[in-house]
């Protein structure tokens, strides 16, 4: 592998994890989503995990059926935390140590976050999962992920998602958006291109923290972000 990136911090799509399924989590899609992180940890790379929960609950879609936002909210982000219990017990069982750390504490289930225990795990080649998000209601996965690749001074982050990078406008309702190869944050911000929030864009924009967008449906495409090809869109 070349010596590309020391640290990644991924950010995998909850609705990815679903699969051909209509919500939940596919076994299958699960373990091959696993493989590719556990070939790139035995292969020397730190990595960091964020995975949304948008397979199982949003806040947003919860209010707008009428409940509450925040206790919507704290639905979303314990979904974040069963799809990283999955993914975690996917990675033991490829013979990847992997440590689950929680933004709130959910008893023996996983630890609390700690930055500096985060990067002693890292850098003993043992995965960390973030989960639970921010912590904190109106946040979303997206802006966990940057602020945690902020904490452990990852040098890149991924977001591997459903679609091949950020496109002029919803590519899944407007077949003529076209793919950007690069953008500056202010092009994402300005042109509204929804696809990670403006906290999270203004907060990698702050830290100068490059962003990597890509399809993580497509094999191996984890190992080419990894090994510093341009695929997909790279926002910096
Ligand atoms: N300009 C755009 N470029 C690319 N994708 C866009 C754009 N606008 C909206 N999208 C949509 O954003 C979605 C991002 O999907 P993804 O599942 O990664 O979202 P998420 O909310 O970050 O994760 P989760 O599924 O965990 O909630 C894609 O499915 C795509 O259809
Ligand atoms: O910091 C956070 C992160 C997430 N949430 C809630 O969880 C869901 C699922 O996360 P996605 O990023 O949408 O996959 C999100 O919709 C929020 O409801 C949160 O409140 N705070």
């Amino acid at each position: 592998m070349p010596d590309t990136y020391r640290r990644i911090l991924l950010k995998l799509s909850g609705e990815a994890l679903m699969g051909p399924m209509e919500s939940g989590i596919d076994p299958a899609t699960l373990n091959r989503f696993a493989t590719e992180i556990s070939d790139l940890l035995k292969e020397g790379v730190q990595v960091g995990l964020v995975i949304g929960g948008g397979n199982i609950f949003r806040g947003a879609g919860l209010a707008a059926a009428g409940m509450d936002r925040v206790k919507g909210d704290q639905m979303g982000m314990l979904a974040t935390v069963m799809n990283s219990l999955a993914m975690q017990d996917a990675l033991i069982r490829l013979g990847s140590p992997c440590r689950l750390m929680t933004a709130f504490s959910v008893g023996t289930l996983s630890e609390p976050f700690d930055r500096d225990r985060a990067i002693r795990h890292l850098e003993q080649g043992r995965a960390v999962i973030f989960a639970g998000g921010t912590g904190n209601p109106y946040f979303t996965t997206d802006s966990a992920a940057s602020l945690r690749a902020i904490e452990i001074q990852a040098d890149i982050l991924f977001k591997a998602t459903q679609v091949d990078g950020v496109y002029s406008d919803d590519p899944k309702r407007n077949p003529d958006a076209e793919r950007f190869e690069h953008l500056s944050y202010d092009e994402a911000i300005d042109r509204r291109l929804m696809v990670m929030d403006t906290t999270a864009l203004a907060l990698c924009r702050e830290n100068r923290l490059p962003l990597q967008v890509f399809n993580i449906h497509e094999p191996g495409n984890l190992r080419r972000a990894a090994t510093g090809e341009a695929i997909g869109t790279r926002v910096e």
